[in-house]
């Protein structure tokens, strides 16, 4: 299996996310534990942006943080300028639906709907994005050719290989056309070469002008960012920056 092209697109400078000096602690039964600690960095606009890091050092953490379905103990993250906890949960909540698209490890696909009714279903959670009901199913369609998944609609999830549902659940986060899309460990589930094929995508996406945001704890994949940090322990341990190699190499390669 090839790899993924390289990202041909450099994102602007305008960071889209600005977390600073963020921090999670929670007490368990007999102790308090600081699960991030004192994070600052930001997410250009237009970026494939890793977390990476160890199983344990807060990554799933953090892009819950960055999504609002968790809050920060201390510190702020500035989302295109406006803070998330200045929102109230339900304003919250409605803010994701059309900002921010969602993809899981094990894909989470509703199994029994077929995948053009999964997108059709994220549209009406959505709101359809202020398209009218009528135009709902050509819409989920054009998200289902951007994954190349057209041919596939009218199919159950269990009738799709782990890569193809992927896909789906792709095309299933573009329904409300959010700018940004947020992935937990995408290829987690997945063999390599069908890993490799789902950057790709995701790299595709990337160019198209959205900002794609990952988690990922293997450094191969890590290396696909134009730009990310390492997480040791809830603490960044390294910051990936691809300007650096782009002005050094003319693209960024893994
Ligand atoms: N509700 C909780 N109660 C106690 N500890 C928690 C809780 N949630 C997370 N943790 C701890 O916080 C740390 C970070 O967890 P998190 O799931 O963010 O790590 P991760 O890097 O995503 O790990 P993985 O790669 O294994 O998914 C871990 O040590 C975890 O045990």
């Amino acid at each position: 299996m090839s790899q993924p092209r390289p990202l041909t697109t450099t994102s602007t400078h305008d960071p889209l996310i600005h977390v600073k000096q963020l921090t999670h602690t929670i007490t368990t039964r007999n102790q308090r534990l600081t699960i991030l600690d004192n994070l600052t960095f930001s997410v250009p606009h237009g970026a494939l942006f890793a977390i990476n890091g160890p199983s344990g050092s807060g990554k799933s953490t953090l892009l819950n943080m960055l999504t609002g379905i968790d809050r920060p103990s201390n510190g702020r993250i500035l989302f295109s300028g406006t803070e998330l906890r200045a929102r109230g949960e339900n304003e919250l909540a409605r803010w994701r639906g059309t900002h921010v698209g969602i993809i899981f490890q094990f894909f989470q696909l509703i199994p029994t709907l077929t995948a053009l009714e999964n997108i059709l279903l994220a549209l009406e959670l959505g709101g359809g994005n202020g398209l009218p009901r009528k135009s709902w199913r050509a819409r989920a369609l054009v998200c289902l050719e951007q994954v190349d998944m057209q041919e596939y609609a009218l199919r159950l999830p269990a009738e799709l290989s782990g890569g193809q549902q992927q896909r789906v659940a792709i095309a299933r986060a573009l329904a409300n056309d959010p700018p940004v899309l947020v992935a937990d460990e995408p290829t987690g589930n997945l063999d390599s070469g069908t890993a490799h094929q789902v950057f790709s995508l995701l790299i595709h996406l990337v160019e198209q002008g959205r900002t794609v945001i990952y988690v990922t704890h293997n450094p191969t994949f890590a290396a696909y960012a134009s730009a990310g940090i390492d997480l040791s322990d809830g603490r960044i341990v390294r910051e990936r920056n691809a300007q650096a190699r782009l002005t050094a190499r003319g693209g960024t390669q893994p």
